[in-house]
């Protein structure tokens, strides 16, 4: 008898590229800050070679000759970067002295123009960086004053956080005295605990935790994970590669004002220390 023959299985469907499911959209939070190609190029005016340099005889003889002021020189800083960054992510920016760290925070607040390319972000980002524009006349407590309100807190905000900002920054009694009585780790102390009182959808922090001492890192660190819990994203340049470890979720590499490496912290971070 003639065995029926059974049909040969077929290949299990490979999906064709357009099919592959997309991750599922909870996994993403919905993103805060594009950067497309963006490149910033500073304008160096005065940048002369050291025969040209601003001597009272050259300046002289500029104005006598009708010249204008020696040539300007352009740094281009950021050199064509892009990434997405999203809801929940804490981003560490990583490179070398001069690789365009602070160039690349200082235009996602906003503070420099793009000379080519663009950063398009949810909501206001805010900067806080050691330099950040305290008065240093004004005491510690008139500048909690003044940084609130400058974030846009209302009267009865500031009221409610007020002790809050002060026991977080450690400084004590010194809340009395002037700023420019302040070391500078005390200085960004305050900066942060008062930039931290407010709940930001993007939060620039430049250097600021670097001079703080071992106990503020950690309080510091336990806030930037309350801020990206509370669904904001935070970015983070610092010098000191354990903070960036301990604190984000990403790292962004950067060199010579190009990205070198996104991603995973272990991973970037093992790259960057072994260049
Ligand atoms: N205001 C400015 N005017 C002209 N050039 C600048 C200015 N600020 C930065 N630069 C130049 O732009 C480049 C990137 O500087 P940036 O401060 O962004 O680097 P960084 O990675 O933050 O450095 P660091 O780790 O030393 O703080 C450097 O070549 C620097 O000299």
């Amino acid at each position: 008898m003639a065995q029926e023959e059974s049909p040969a299985p077929k290949p299990p469907k490979t999906p064709k590229p357009s099919e592959t499911p997309a991750p599922p959209a909870q996994e993403l939070g919905t993103p805060t800050v594009i950067v497309d190609n963006l490149h910033i190029v500073y304008k160096v005016y005065g940048a002369a070679t050291d025969a040209q340099k601003g001597n009272a005889a050259n300046a002289l003889m500029r104005v006598l000759r009708r010249q204008g002021r020696p040539q300007m020189k352009e740094v281009h800083a950021v050199k064509g970067v892009s990434f997405v960054a999203r809801h929940g992510e804490a981003i560490g920016i990583v490179g070398r002295n001069g690789s365009g760290k602070s160039t690349l925070l200082r235009a996602i607040a906003g503070l420099l123009p793009p000379h080519k390319g663009a950063v398009y972000t949810d909501g206001q980002p805010s900067l806080l960086g050691v330099n950040a524009a305290l008065m240093k006349e004004l005491t510690g407590e008139r500048n909690i004053v003044l940084g609130c309100y400058a974030m846009g807190m209302s009267p009865n905000e500031l009221r409610e956080k007020y002790d809050e900002i002060v026991d977080f920054s450690g400084i004590g009694e010194f809340v009395q005295f002037p700023m420019s009585t302040y070391s500078s780790g005390m200085g960004a102390r305050l900066r942060f605990a008062i930039s931290s009182a407010k709940t930001h959808d993007v939060l620039l922090i430049d250097e600021a935790l670097a001079t703080g001492d071992r106990e503020f890192k950690k309080r510091s660190q336990k806030r930037i994970k309350q801020m990206r819990e509370s669904a904001g994203t935070v970015f983070l340049v610092a010098h000191n590669l354990d903070v960036i470890e301990e604190t984000c979720s990403r790292v962004i590499w950067l060199h010579k004002g190009k990205i070198k490496m996104d991603g995973d912290p272990t991973e970037v971070l093992a790259a960057y220390n072994k260049a």
